[in-house]
């Protein structure tokens, strides 16, 4: 109170006598005031009276007290609160706004009731008015009165204070910008409303309006309307926002757009001033302005080229990109016509995602896809990984990571160490550069049993594109050469035989060791690298912008979208792949980082958390243009019907050369690891195109005069997931099972490990004797040298339960024709295994065996395998021992 002054204060007088009696009131004192501001003031600061005893309230008139009662008894008593001037609603508000300054000059008071008189004249202003009493005083803020019938929708702003419809529209992506992310999935209760001055979205636009008295005259270029135009785009609006009150229509966030969009029409080139909803592109060397201001004209050429507009969307949508304004020649009208064109796109993607996904439905694919559909094995196996999510979270966090709750845990996998140990000082909140934090991370990432579950596929990303690039030869930037690729990878296999090497403390010492060698990958390799990488992508960023892909950028530009993800953010090639267009439209702008954030939920087999993906601005718009021109046009846009699949089907085991009966290899599950595979989920690839997938990823390209240790073999053994082979009745009579190829097989190819517990040769030999005698279990133990024996005796090893290890099940043949496949020893992963290796070209249908090299009669006097023996003498045997028996 003491800082008004004694001027700002009008009539004041005590309504009543005040009542002496302990229990009752005093009598209230009624304050008018000079001002609205000034009551405002005194409303806003009424908080401070709190237990001094005297109370600050508003004298409303009968008709507005009647009013605030219609309202809650329409809306519901707790939905409906005031404040000065205003009544506002839960949802949204009902209110009256006062006009600005040079619209009116002095408050106006009503409610967007049906009942008010919308012809009225200009209010007359009375001031408001306090009531103070004493000892025990109520201080009132009265309500100003309103001499003229109730005048509405003056503001320019007030149209928009009207009740937002509780429709869920959130299957619509334009939609589900202008409204609440919160609501996703949920059954929508508040929404966002979009300021058609500056362009945020609100909760609560009154009161965004009160806090800019009236109105938001300031665009996000901090650049405010001119009177004339504010009050221009106030006239333009009133007779319909007046009718649409009048009428009790509500309107949705989008129709305010529109409906300034509208106004924006009628304005002309005035209203180009209205902000971007994105932010300015900022300058990289690969990403100049230059380009893009060409860009942009050449866009403007081509538009303006284009009669039919469908034409335009096919060859104007690559076109996406944020193009520095220009606001001279580029008019607005232009513009509405892009962003409809845009928008138009979108929405066809959607349906036909959508589409895409019914169609899935029906035919009983999208759960299994989804994986919406839980055996009870399944179920158990996601249980079991939230639990070690939970822990390694805790552990994690403990380890030092400090994920910023704004970027939900974007860097929250361990692949991500690799990238914070190179570049860790720049993400320093993530702490993850000292080795000493790596040791104890992967030391409680084991205890939480995460023994690689995902290893390699971080591995993916990175060699994918830099083999890529360096397989170009003479393309290639000199910046990339195999060294430095072979830096990388020894860099990026760190976390592969780290997570293996958990094993023994020793190992995990000799890993940290070499890892931090300062002569392996170094930060300089990697500025250098990416250097290399932005050369390289630098004339295809210039096509891109253009509009001039040529059909191999398609892939530059895939390979591109996982170089950045996956080399810059650490995540799997998986992420970009599996990003949907409602995820990228649902990205938000975070200020501070310039950085806009991409949640993808299932950016793998089985996700847990969404994968965060944090692009600038740059990227973001590579990100766009791959979303809306390279990536559809990669796929195909339809699932074939369930015959037309087991036609394709039949075709491709003929091409493959594979018998009918041995089909069974290709099952839907496979197909369905093929789609997977190519990482698409909304827009779903057609059969053929998994089939292409899916024979690259079976048939080897070399045709080695050694058997070859390379990645997809490290992969093979890591997921023990060898390709190409089936498990069946062996042809050997009383042998049981055996397995058989399902593809052609090369000479010197490596076919399949011998894969069971490690042992010392010493152990085994023991064990093995003990086991004489016994036909099903001396046969399972394989030695690779003095120190290393295999013993395959258990069915599933206890590092990979699930899968079928068929090395175990090959059978012996040492006659003439000589066995298919011979045993040998490979260093892979860093240690020595026994392999199968193909010792001629094998087909399909043939079954797989190799010599034990064990002869009858080896091990102990008496004891003899039969199955060792030729046919002829087996025979023999078996009927001299049938006479004896
Ligand atoms: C390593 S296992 C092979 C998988 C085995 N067939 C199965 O069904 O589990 C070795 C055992 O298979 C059988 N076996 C392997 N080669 C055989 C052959 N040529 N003739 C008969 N039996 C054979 C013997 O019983 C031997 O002990």
């Amino acid at each position: 109170m003491n800082d008004l002054a004694i001027n700002q204060h009008g009539k004041s007088h005590i309504n009543g006598s005040a009542n002496q009696t302990e229990n009752v009131k005093s009598a209230p004192v009624l304050v008018k005031f000079s001002s609205l501001d000034t009551a405002r003031k005194v409303f806003a600061a009424k908080s401070k009276l709190a237990k001094s005893g005297v109370f600050v309230l508003e004298n409303l008139t009968k008709k507005r007290r009647d009013l605030l009662n219609a309202a809650r008894s329409t809306f519901g008593p707790r939905s409906m609160t005031k404040e000065i001037e205003t009544i506002i609603s839960e949802e949204s508000s009902i209110m009256t706004m006062p006009a600005p300054g040079p619209i009116l000059n002095a408050p106006e008071h009503t409610l967007t009731a049906p009942e008010h008189d919308l012809t009225a004249p200009k209010p007359t202003l009375t001031a408001p008015e306090l009531t103070l009493t004493d000892p025990k005083p109520t201080l009132t803020v009265a309500e100003p009165t309103l001499t003229a019938p109730g005048q509405t929708l003056t503001a320019p702003g007030t149209h928009l204070a009207s009740l937002i419809a509780p429709e869920d529209d959130s299957r619509n992506p334009s939609m589900t910008l202008a409204i609440s992310k919160d609501v996703k999935g949920k059954k929508p209760r508040n929404f966002f409303t979009i300021c058609p001055f500056c362009r945020r979205s609100f909760y609560k636009l009154d009161k965004h309006f009160l806090a800019k008295k009236g109105s938001c005259s300031k665009n996000t270029n901090g650049e405010f309307w001119s009177v004339k135009e504010a009050k221009e785009m106030h006239e333009l609006a009133k007779d319909e926002l007046a009718e649409r009150s009048q009428n009790k229509t509500y309107f949705l966030a989008s129709q305010v757009s529109s409906l300034v969009e509208e106004t924006k029409t009628l304005h002309g080139p005035s209203t180009s001033a209205l902000p971007q909803q994105s932010p300015p592109i900022v300058e990289t060397d690969f990403f100049s302005r230059e380009q893009l201001s060409l860009s942009s004209q050449i866009r403007r050429r081509r538009v303006s080229e284009e009669s039919d507009p469908e034409d335009v969307v096919d060859s104007d949508e690559g076109g996406s990109l944020y193009a520095p304004e220009i606001p001279e020649d580029e008019s607005s009208e232009e513009e509405e016509e892009k962003s409809e064109l845009r928008s138009e796109y979108f929405k066809k993607e959607w349906n036909w995602t959508s589409d895409i996904r019914k169609k899935m439905q029906k035919h009983g694919l999208y759960d299994v896809y989804t994986k919406n559909v839980k055996t009870e094995e399944e179920a158990k196996k996601m249980a079991k990984g939230i639990e070690l999510m939970k822990k390694f979270e805790k552990w994690s966090a403990e380890c030092g990571e400090r994920s910023s709750r704004k970027f939900r845990n974007p860097f929250g996998c361990a692949q991500k160490i690799v990238y914070f140990i190179l570049e860790g000082t720049k993400y320093n909140w993530l702490n993850f550069h000292s080795a000493e934090r790596v040791e104890l991370f992967f030391s409680k990432l084991a205890e939480c049993g995460m023994k690689g579950s995902s290893r390699n596929k971080y591995a993916q990303g990175y060699s994918r594109f830099v083999k890529y690039i360096t397989s170009r030869g003479s393309d290639a930037p000199p910046e990339l050469n195999i060294a430095l690729v072979n830096s990388v990878m020894s860099a990026v296999s760190f976390l592969d035989r780290k997570q293996k090497s958990l094993a023994t403390a020793e190992m995990r010492h000799r890993e940290l060791q070499r890892t931090f060698n300062p002569n392996s990958f170094t930060i300089d390799d990697y500025r250098n690298l990416k250097a290399g990488v932005e050369k390289f992508m630098a004339p295809v960023i210039t096509r891109l912008t253009r509009n001039r892909l040529v059909e191999e950028d398609h892939t530059n530009i895939t390979a591109y979208i996982c170089f950045l993800v996956s080399f810059m953010y650490g995540h799997r090639p998986g992420v970009p792949e599996n990003m949907t267009v409602t995820e990228f439209l649902n990205r938000h702008y975070v200020e501070e980082q310039k950085m806009f954030v991409i949640l993808v939920e299932k950016h793998k087999t089985a996700s847990i958390k969404s994968a965060g993906v944090a692009l600038s601005e740059p990227e973001e718009v590579i990100f766009r243009k791959y979303l809306s021109f390279v990536r559809p046009a990669l796929v195909k846009p339809d699932l074939p019907e369930p015959a037309r699949a087991e036609e394709i089907l039949k075709k491709m085991s003929e091409k493959r050369g594979i018998g009918a009966d041995l089909t069974e290899a290709l099952t839907e599950a496979s197909l369905q690891m093929a789609i997977r595979r190519l990482g698409y989920q909304d827009t779903v690839p057609s059969l053929e195109e998994v089939q292409q997938t899916y024979r690259r990823f079976r048939i080897p390209k070399l045709f080695p005069s050694e058997p070859l240790v390379d990645d997809y073999l490290t992969q093979c053994v890591l997921n023990q997931s060898w390709l190409g082979m089936t498990v069946a009745q062996s042809l050997n009579k009383g042998a049981g099972q055996g397995v058989y190829a399902t593809i052609p097989f090369y000479k010197n190819q490596v076919v399949v490990e011998i894969h069971g517990k490690r042992m010392a040769t010493i152990e085994a030999n023991r064990l093995f004797r003990s086991l004489l005698g016994e036909d099903d279990g001396s046969n399972y133990f394989l030695t690779v040298d003095q120190d290393v024996t295999i013993d395959a005796r258990e069915e599933a090893c206890a590092c990979h339960p699930h899968q079928q290890c068929f090395g175990r099940l090959v059978n012996h043949k040492a006659n003439e024709d000589g066995p298919n496949l011979k045993s040998k020893a490979l260093v892979v992963d860093g240690l020595k295994r026994p392999f199968l290796v193909a010792t001629r070209d094998i087909t399909a249908g043939e079954e797989l065996c190799f010599d034990y090299g064990v002869r009858p009669g080896q091990f102990n006097e008496g004891y003899e395998q039969m199955f060792l023996l030729p046919e002829k003498s087996r025979k023999r045997k078996r009927s001299a021992r049938d006479q004896q028996g």
